[in-house]
């Protein structure tokens, strides 16, 4: 079998599984079914609901005596306190009716309990590092995007001796159809193609995209071929607060890039481009964010599968390898990404 071949059917499976738990919830999403972390952060029942089936989805796939090694961004503090076990109780439920909707049946030997849901959410608390292979999850995305009914992704990513050697992103709101038309996502999701898309790299082999419900096979994307900035188009978070976005509406005038910029939540930006959407994503923190590696591992390795370039300010590459106390962070301060690397930082 070909090089993380096994990997990626992991990966996609456990991607899948978990966007069927976020559908769900987006689809009824009500007040009680978010939270705020110590970091004032938005967080959901699917943000842990999502982590807990690709753990879980993970973990059962490797042989026994394996151990699954995760670095994910949730944690089952908040929830094992008083004030947290309803929504342990709601996410359990949510885990299990979506384990029950991918199978038809409830996994042996019965359905997970709150301890196991808990368990399999902190399976994510591995400190991930150079050495062997590290599984890195952002369960949902862009939060804020979800709870606004938009853009948000499940992103896995795969590091190997430190190296990222795959990448799979779940966008169950990206359109199949490009995005960059008049009327962007809107027009895009009443093309009459499908809603939702799966992206896929490993490393060497490219990168593809299909659509969620798989209705259609999985096809190879590029990015967009576009060198003159005049026609290019640029992608950046929606949420100002992530982004510095009178810098980059500053350098993008300096690029002579003329459309305005596309602003959507999300590594779902990271699938748009692979596939040509824009062509520049601009990223610049507000000074004292230190990003952390799973807003990027995937959709970083699915642009470089995709011919594209991620690079940080200075234009180095990123680096996902970084073992640090401050569990799942790597020093990249400011991004920024083109096709080559000719944007002044
Ligand atoms: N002040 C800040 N600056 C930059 N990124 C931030 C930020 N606060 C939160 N983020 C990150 O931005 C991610 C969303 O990216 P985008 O802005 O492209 O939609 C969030 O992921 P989560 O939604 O997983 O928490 C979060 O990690
Ligand atoms: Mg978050
Ligand atoms: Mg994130
Ligand atoms: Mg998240």
């Amino acid at each position: 079998m070909a090089l993380y071949q096994k990997e990626v059917e992991m990966g996609c499976r456990a991607v899948r599984l978990a966007a069927l738990l976020c559908q769900t919830v987006q689809r009824r999403l009500l007040a009680e079914e978010t939270a705020a972390k110590s970091d004032k952060s938005p967080v959901t029942v699917a943000d842990y609901g999502s982590q807990a089936l690709v753990s879980w989805a993970l973990q059962t796939a490797l042989p026994p005596g394996e151990t699954l090694s995760l670095v994910a961004e949730e944690d089952s503090e908040d929830l094992r306190t008083e004030s947290g076990a309803a929504m342990l109780q709601r996410i359990t439920q949510l885990v299990n009716e979506a384990i029950k909707a991918e199978d038809g049946a409830q996994p042996a030997p019965g359905p997970l309990t709150p301890e196991d849901v808990a368990t399999a959410i902190d399976r994510g608390l591995s400190n991930g590092g150079p050495l062997g292979r590290h599984w890195v999850l952002d369960p949902i995305d862009g939060t804020k995007g979800f709870m606004r009914g938009e853009q948000y992704a499940v992103a896995l990513g795969l590091l190997d001796e430190g190296e990222v050697v795959l990448g799979i992103l779940g966008c169950p709101n990206l359109p199949m159809a490009s995005i960059s038309v008049p009327g962007g996502v809107m027009a895009a999701a009443t093309s009459g193609q499908p809603v939702g898309c799966l992206f896929a790299a490993r490393k060497g082999c490219g990168a593809t995209v299909e659509p969620m419900d798989c209705s259609l096979p999985p096809q190879k994307v590029s990015v967009s071929k576009v060198s003159d900035p005049a026609w290019a188009s640029f992608c950046e978070s929606y949420e100002s607060a992530h982004s510095l976005q009178d810098l980059t509406a500053n350098i993008a005038r300096v690029l002579g890039v003329t459309s305005p910029p596309v602003r959507i939540d999300s590594q779902a930006k990271y699938g748009a481009m692979a596939r040509g959407d824009a062509a520049i994503y601009l990223r610049f923190p507000h000074l004292g964010y230190r990003e952390k590696i799973w807003d990027h591992c995937a959709g970083a390795m699915v642009i470089q599968e995709a011919g594209g370039v991620v690079v940080d300010a200075a234009g180095r590459p990123l680096d996902f390898s970084k073992d640090s106390a401050a569990r799942g962070t790597a020093p990249l301060r400011k991004l920024h990404f083109s096709r080559g690397s000719d944007i002044p930082s």
